[in-house]
C-alpha cells in the first residue's frame, strides 16, 4: 500500500478525538474523508502532514515509516480552504515559490511554473497580481502551488468551500482532470457528500473520531454498514432497526382505493418529492418528473422493496 495508517490515535488533554484509525490509500487514488463538523477530519490531515503529534499508531508512506519524521521532510503538501497566496507576488512567482526549497535552477522553476499555468488553463494570468484574480482563479493557483512540487501525497482541506456552487462543480471536475494528468495521490476532506461522490475513488466516512465505513460512494449509498452511514448518506425512510427504503425506491400509482395519501408536494424541477402518509407512517418519496404530478390529498398505491442494513440491495 502506498499510504498505510495503523492505529492512529489522537488525544487533546483527556479527550480522544481520533480513535485508533487504520486505513490504506493506493497510489494515484483520491480518498475523500467525509463526516460532520467536529468529527476529526482536519485533525486527521494534520496528523498525516505532521503538524499535529499523534499519541499512538504509525504512518507509512511509500515504504517509509514517517510517524516521527518532521513535517518538512514528509513529502506531503496541504492545500487549505484559505488560499494562503502571497499578495505581493504575481501568479507565476506564487507558483514558483513552492519550488524554492527544491534544488532546481530559477530557469527550470520558471519553466515548471509556466507548465503548471498551462495545465491550470491560466496562462494569460502569469503576470497578474493575486488581488486581480477571482476566488476560483485564486483557488486554482493555490491548488497549482500544491501540485507543482509533486508531493508523494497531496492533502486538501475543504479547498472549494469558499466558492459558489457553480464554480465548485467546475473545480471538482478540474481536480479529477489534474489528478489523472499528474498521477497524484490525494486525501480530500469535505463535509459535502455530493462533493465526496464526485471526487472520491473511495470515501472514508467518519463520526466522532471513529471510521464508520470506507468504500466507494456507490457502496456507501447502496450498502451502508450501520445506522449512522444510512442516515448520513442521502435521504432515507427507516422502517425498523435494520429495514429501510430510499425515497427513489418507492413507486406511487394513482389509485382511488390506494392506502397512501399525498400530504405534501415539493417541486424540484427534474424530480418531485412527496410526503406520503401510509400505514400510519410518513414516507419521503422522490419521483422523476414525467409530467404527471400528484396533488395534495390524492390517494396512491405505495410499492417498495425493503432494503436491509449491511446487505446489498
Ligand atoms: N488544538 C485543539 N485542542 C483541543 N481540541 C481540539 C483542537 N483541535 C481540534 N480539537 C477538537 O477535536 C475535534 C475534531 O476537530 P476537527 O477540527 O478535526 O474536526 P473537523 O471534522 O475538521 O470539523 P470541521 O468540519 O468543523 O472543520 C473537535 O471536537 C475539536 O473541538
Amino acid at each position: 500500500m502506498f499510504l498505510s495508517v495503523h492505529d492512529l490515535t489522537k488525544k487533546y488533554q483527556n479527550k480522544t478525538v481520533l480513535h485508533s484509525l487504520s486505513f490504506d490509500v493506493q497510489k494515484n487514488e483520491i480518498l475523500v474523508v467525509l463526516g460532520p463538523s467536529g468529527c476529526g477530519k482536519s485533525t486527521l490531515l494534520s496528523c498525516l502532514n505532521g503538524f499535529t503529534k499523534i499519541d499512538q499508531g504509525d504512518i507509512k508512506l511509500d515504504n517509509q515509516d514517517i510517524t516521527e519524521v518532521l513535517p518538512e521532510n514528509r513529502d506531503i503538501t496541504t492545500v487549505f480552504q484559505s488560499y494562503n497566496l502571497f499578495p505581493h507576488m504575481n501568479v507565476l512567482k506564487n507558483l514558483m515559490y513552492g519550488l524554492k526549497f527544491q534544488k532546481i535552477s530559477h530557469a527550470d522553476a520558471r519553466k515548471k511554473a509556466l507548465q503548471m499555468l498551462k495545465l491550470l488553463q491560466m496562462e494569460p494570468y502569469a503576470d497578474s497580481r493575486i488581488q486581480e484574480l477571482s476566488g476560483g482563479q485564486q483557488q486554482r493557483i493555490a491548488l497549482g502551488r500544491g501540485l507543482i512540487v509533486e508531493p508523494k501525497l497531496l492533502l486538501l482541506d475543504e479547498p472549494f468551500s469558499n466558492l459558489d456552487e457553480k464554480l465548485r462543480l467546475k473545480m471538482r471536475q478540474e481536480l479529477r482532470r489534474l489528478q489523472k494528468e499528474l498521477n497524484m495521490t490525494m486525501i480530500f476532506v469535505t463535509h459535502d457528500q455530493q462533493e465526496a461522490f464526485a471526487i472520491g475513488d473511495r470515501i472514508l466516512l467518519m463520526d466522532k473520531g471513529h471510521i464508520q465505513q470506507i468504500s466507494s460512494g456507490k457502496e456507501l449509498y447502496t450498502n451502508p454498514k450501520n445506522t449512522f452511514v444510512l442516515k448520513f448518506i442521502g435521504e432515507t425512510n427507516i422502517l425498523s432497526d435494520d429495514d429501510y427504503v430510499r425515497p427513489e425506491n418507492i413507486h406511487l400509482t394513482k389509485s382511488n382505493d390506494g392506502q397512501g395519501i399525498v400530504e405534501k408536494v415539493f417541486f424540484q424541477g427534474s424530480t418531485i418529492d412527496y410526503r406520503i402518509k401510509y400505514n400510519g407512517q410518513e414516507f419521503q418519496v422522490t419521483c422523476l418528473n414525467n409530467g404527471k404530478i400528484f396533488a395534495v390529498g390524492q390517494r396512491v398505491r405505495v410499492d417498495y422493496k425493503i432494503a436491509q442494513l449491511g446487505e446489498p440491495k
